[in-house]
């Protein structure tokens, strides 16, 4: 039995490349991955997803122009606590990508994902996400 916690992870892309950063400390150091974190109490999900990439990337995104993508489910032995993951894409927001206090940001073509440095799920679920066929 497990207690579900929700998070949010959010990719910007376009038709070639995806942004990803660098997670500088915490949970998930030294990993790219999306921009995301936990929601908080009395926030919506897409209110959490639009704050988390904003403060990890300084990077701004409209509520319409945010996709619900996927629902991932993490769990982590010994741990009774399931990361509950909701996934969102954009192609279109305000501000380049600057580094934070949390993550340094870099853009990458979907040919040269760095998989080595990242969660090992990542590379069974990233080329749907990238085949847009999720
Ligand atoms: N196995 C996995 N594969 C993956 O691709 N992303 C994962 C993952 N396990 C967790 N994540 C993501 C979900 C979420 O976006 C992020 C974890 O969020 P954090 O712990 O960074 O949350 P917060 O930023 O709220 O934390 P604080 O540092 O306490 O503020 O990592």
């Amino acid at each position: 039995m497990y207690f579900r916690k929700l998070y949010t992870l959010v990719f910007l892309r376009n038709d070639t490349h995806i942004l990803l950063g660098l997670k500088k400390r915490g949970f998930g150091v030294d990993k790219w991955n999306g921009f995301g974190g936990k929601v908080e109490i009395n926030e919506t999900i897409i209110d959490a997803a639009i704050r988390e990439l904003k403060e990890e990337s300084c990077v701004v995104v409209k509520k319409c122009n945010l996709k619900n993508i996927g629902h991932l489910e993490f769990t982590f032995e010994g741990d009774p606590t399931m990361m509950d993951v909701r996934v969102y894409s954009a192609s279109i927001f305000e501000g380049a990508p600057t580094e934070t206090d949390e993550m340094s940001p870099k853009w990458f073509a979907y040919t040269e994902i760095p998989f080595q440095d990242m969660w090992p799920d990542d590379i069974i679920w990233f080329p749907f996400m990238l085949k847009g066929s999720c």
